[in-house]
């Protein structure tokens, strides 16, 4: 397709060949951060899929496997044939090597996590990155590495570029033909010069130009949607949070009266939330929107359910129910959109390569049920949140809708450990408001990503006046991330704490105390189920 000034904005694009790694699609958002289109496939894609897609350089990602290994990954011959630079990261290297005539093994030195790269200026690739400079003339980098084989001879025309003392050879490369290859992964961000090496590479050694930017982004995908739905009509389950609030603009802008958004309230949704969605998207932005009260039913088809999976089925089983029946009221109608998002996939396993572990089956991925008849409509399915948000901005959304802290699809339905009731829901929306209140009180609001209460079905004894309360626990989360898979909790001053806690148990009947989850992700996860 084509930007208003005619050019092609895919001309200059990336193929990203994916080995199993955790951090294929980091890479992938690295580049586009750089300004330049990618897309990732499976590392045995065919050869003529390689040629079609006409690269203008291909990053070959790590995995778990170990090359030397009868029937591991290896990479398709096509890649070394269609004349394009080349990086390969960790396994992507070790494959390179030895596809290419080099030595690899599995080495006694593993290194995981920080390591100091001893880099030889030499290379195109990090000629002047470094993090420091050593007496001895190597630039020095602080990288990440996750490895437990080597490169133990780099293949005919490479140099070594890099060391390390675990890994004496950490880096390969070879000018002339823009072949490269790093133990250490540039795409995470504790490598502090990952995103400079990512942007050498595919701006300085494979030649793209850098406008694939968020305005692109809303271009090509508004062509897709429309290609995909040609005059059918499609139903958007709208929750009012940021992800299906930007594929409603989206979808508005690429469709118009072809899309009626369906906005559920399951009795688990926030205080006010069904009001601040009908004002904003109804009222103001002239989308169609059908609110449904589906709260007895949710909490009817929960009852006696305890298990956060079950849960999760049950809601995902009865958002689509409601938006089929929905669907089927309307004419013409054969897709459902969803503002699903690649961390929604990536922890339900629903990722390409399918090798990921399941982690929890977001209620829009893992929990669909079989006989769905609706099509997908996904256009975020491959974004991450601050993506999202930059191309909500782009499609002209209020900033206050697009911070907002997300708030999952099953929402109260996994904060209340355990059984759910009204009487639980009911007490923690009470206790959630005031915490958020408070956070933005505070101007703590923006300095966390997400920050919620959550209810603990134990009861524990409390006093107030001179009377014995025997009331429950509500825990309050707030964690600080960029990305939502990794996540710190955030260090709220004590005396920040000390008043929400207090408001909390002084105006809530019901709960008698309130603790602070100090859990990371990992080794915990944000929400508690
Ligand atoms: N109450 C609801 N009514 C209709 N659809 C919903 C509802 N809750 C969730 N969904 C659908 O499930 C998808 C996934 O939910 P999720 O909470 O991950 O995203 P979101 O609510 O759009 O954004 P955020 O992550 O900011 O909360 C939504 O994008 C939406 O399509
Ligand atoms: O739509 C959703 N359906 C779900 O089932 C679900 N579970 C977790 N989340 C949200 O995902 C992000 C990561 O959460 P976890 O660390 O708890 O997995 C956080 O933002 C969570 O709120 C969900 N969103
Ligand atoms: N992260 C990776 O790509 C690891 C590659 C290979 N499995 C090793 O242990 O060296
Ligand atoms: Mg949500």
């Amino acid at each position: 397709m084509s930007d208003q000034s005619g050019a092609d904005i895919h001309a200059h694009r990336i193929l990203i060949l994916d080995f199993g790694s955790q951090y294929t699609q980091l890479i992938a958002r690295r580049v586009r951060e750089c300004g330049v289109y990618c897309e990732i496939r499976a590392c045995d894609v065919a050869d003529q899929a390689v040629r079609d897609f006409a690269p203008s350089g291909v990053i070959l990602s790590g995995g778990p496997e170990t090359v030397t290994d009868a029937e591991t990954p290896r990479i398709p011959a096509a890649v070394f044939e269609v004349g394009v630079p080349l990086l390969g990261i960790c396994y992507g290297m070790q494959a390179m090597a030895a596809q290419l005539g080099g030595r690899v093994a599995p080495s006694e030195h593993k290194e995981f996590g920080y390591a100091q790269v001893r880099a030889r200026g030499h290379s195109r690739l990090l000629r002047d990155i470094e993090d420091h400079a050593s007496a001895d003339g190597y630039g020095l980098l602080d990288v990440w590495m996750s490895h437990g084989d080597r490169v133990e001879a780099p293949p005919e025309g490479f140099l070594v570029i890099a060391e390390t003392e675990a890994a004496p050879v950490a880096g390969i490369g070879d000018d002339d033909r823009g072949w490269y290859g790093l133990q250490f992964h540039p795409e995470v961000t504790h490598t502090a010069q990952g995103g400079r090496i990512l942007e050498r590479f595919v701006r300085e050694i494979c030649g793209c130009p850098g406008d694939w930017t968020p305005g692109n982004i809303v271009e090509d995908s508004i062509a897709r949607v429309r290609e995909q739905v040609g005059d059918r009509h499609v139903v958007l389950g709208l929750s009012g949070g940021v992800d299906s609030s930007v594929t409603a603009a989206l979808l508005h802008r690429a469709i118009g009266d072809q899309l009626t958004c369906v906005f559920v309230d399951n009795g688990l949704l926030r205080q006010g939330e069904a009001d601040q969605v009908m004002a904003t998207f109804a009222r103001h932005m002239g989308v169609r929107v059908i609110h449904i009260d589906a709260e007895d039913r949710f909490l009817t088809a929960l009852s006696g359910v305890e298990d956060p999976e079950e849960k999760r089925r049950i809601i995902g089983n009865l958002f689509v129910e409601i938006f089929d029946e929905e669907a089927g009221k309307l004419q013409g109608v054969d897709f459902l959109a969803q503002g699903t998002i690649y961390p929604d996939v990536v922890e339900s396993a629903g990722n390409a390569g399918g090798k990921s572990h399941v982690i929890k089956s977001h209620h829009n991925v893992g929990g669909l049920p079989e006989t769905m008849k609706l099509k997908l409509v996904e256009p975020l399915r491959e974004l991450f949140k601050d993506e999202v948000r930059r191309v909500g901005l782009e499609l002209g959304l209020p900033a206050d809708m697009l911070y907002r802290h997300p708030f999952p699809g099953p929402g109260l339905g996994v904060r209340i450990l355990g059984e759910v009731h009204k009487r639980y829901a009911d007490l923690l929306r009470r206790a959630d408001a005031i915490f958020i209140e408070e956070l933005r009180r505070w101007d703590w609001y923006d300095r966390t990503s997400q920050a919620f209460a959550v209810f603990l079905p134990v009861r524990s004894v409390g006093v107030t006046g001179d009377g014995r309360r025997y009331e429950y626990v509500v825990a309050l989360r707030a964690v600080e991330t960029v990305d939502f898979m990794t996540a710190r909790w955030a260090q709220l001053p004590y005396e920040f704490l000390d008043h929400v806690s207090r408001r909390i148990i002084n105006e809530i009947d019901g709960i008698s105390r309130v603790v602070y989850d100090i859990s990371g992700k990992p080794p915990a996860t944000i929400e508690w189920e």
